[in-house]
């Protein structure tokens, strides 16, 4: 029997669309930076799964100088507490130095509660005649209400105050701060109270698979990258892990073929159209649904170095170069004119 090999790279998807900074995006970024003066922490919230895709230069350039907490969510989704998991928690951690850094999973009730403990700790270490307010910002559908829902119910023991789902742009304005920890008169202190923000993506994709990889993590609408190619894209990470090719052994032999591997899913699962035949886009928005759900292996989709953010940032700036370039050639073609 032949061993079964997986694909080393995955195909350039040269028309993909790279973009999908929209306008509440852009109207919730500058109300945040209307509010700042207010704000006296911000946590970022970055998905576990893509440490380095999900870093969002607009955020960097807002809050800069600002005391900010960074949290991975999701890490139900990508580790499984494995020692090559903490050693990429560890790595990340110092990406982020001096920025203290969590990783949580909003259902961990230990989790919940060493952010809360830090967001108490904060308060504590400054006094504050309104109570402290926490600002959560990060990409969509990255978890920020789902936090706020479980630092609420855990600091206060009140229900749901934010709306949550699974496809991004749930929350499009800024409420006011929700309380997740009640003053206390014993120990002198006020209030903390966290304010949630609609996501905001990042301005510009570098790639097509960096826009893959947001899309496979829910940041874009299911609607913007046909879901055989996002499947496919799935599919080819998977067969990268160890042991991955038997995660779907349900459905189909191993295979690199999506086709093949969409089919097996159709029949087994009874998503067929007419005559019987396989329905692909639908079986692959429900394998895609399946993976965000946990339910076909939990790993990362970035590769984690040591100086993988380093890379990443002089590629922002490389960018950043040719942009300015672009406009002042623009520029000059104006006036020639
Ligand atoms: N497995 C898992 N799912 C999570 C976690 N946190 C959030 N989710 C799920 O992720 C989806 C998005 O969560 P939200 O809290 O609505 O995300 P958001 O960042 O507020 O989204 P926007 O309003 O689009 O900016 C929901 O389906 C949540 O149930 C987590 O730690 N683990």
């Amino acid at each position: 029997m032949t061993s079964f090999i997986p694909r080393a790279v995955f195909p350039a998807q040269l028309s993909l669309p790279r973009s999908y900074f929209l306008g509440h995006h852009a109207a919730g970024l500058s109300k945040m930076k209307t509010m700042l003066s207010s704000i006296d922490l911000i946590i970022e919230c970055r998905d576990y799964r893509v440490p380095l895709t999900s870093r969002n230069p607009l955020f960097e350039q807002s809050l800069a100088g600002r005391e900010r907490l960074v949290i991975y969510t999701k890490r139900d989704l990508g580790s499984k507490d494995r020692p090559s998991d903490r050693r990429r928690e560890d790595i990340v951690r110092a990406w982020h130095a001096p920025h203290p850094t969590l990783f949580t999973d909003h259902k961990s009730k230990k989790d919940i509660k060493t952010v809360l403990n830090f967001a108490k700790d904060h308060a504590a270490s400054r006094y504050s005649l309104l109570g402290s307010r926490i600002l959560v910002v990060g990409m969509p559908n990255v978890g920020k209400s789902s936090l706020l829902n479980a630092l609420r119910m855990a600091g206060v023991h009140k229900a749901k105050a934010a709306h949550t789902g699974a496809q991004p742009g749930v929350t499009r304005k800024i409420a006011s701060g929700v309380k997740i920890v009640e003053k206390d008169e014993e120990k002198g202190t006020e209030g903390v109270y966290l304010v949630d923000t609609p996501g905001v993506f990042v301005p510009f994709v570098p790639d097509a698979e960096a826009m893959m990889k947001l899309a496979l993590v829910g940041s874009v609408k299911d609607t913007i990258i046909a879901p055989v190619t996002l499947c496919d894209y799935l599919l080819f990470h998977i067969n990268k892990q160890q042991g991955g090719e038997t995660w779907y052994k349900e459905y189909c032999e191993p295979t690199n073929d999506v086709v093949e591997f969409l089919e097996g899913v159709s029949q087994k699962t009874g998503r067929l159209g007419k005559g019987g035949v396989p329905d692909l886009d639908a079986s692959a928005l429900w394998i895609i649904q399946r993976w965000r759900q946990g339910h076909l292996g939990t790993f990362v989709l970035d590769e984690v170095e040591e100086d993988g953010l380093e890379k990443k940032m002089r590629e922002e700036v490389g960018k950043q170069a040719k942009d300015a370039q672009r406009a002042r050639g623009k520029a000059r073609q104006v006036e020639a004119t």
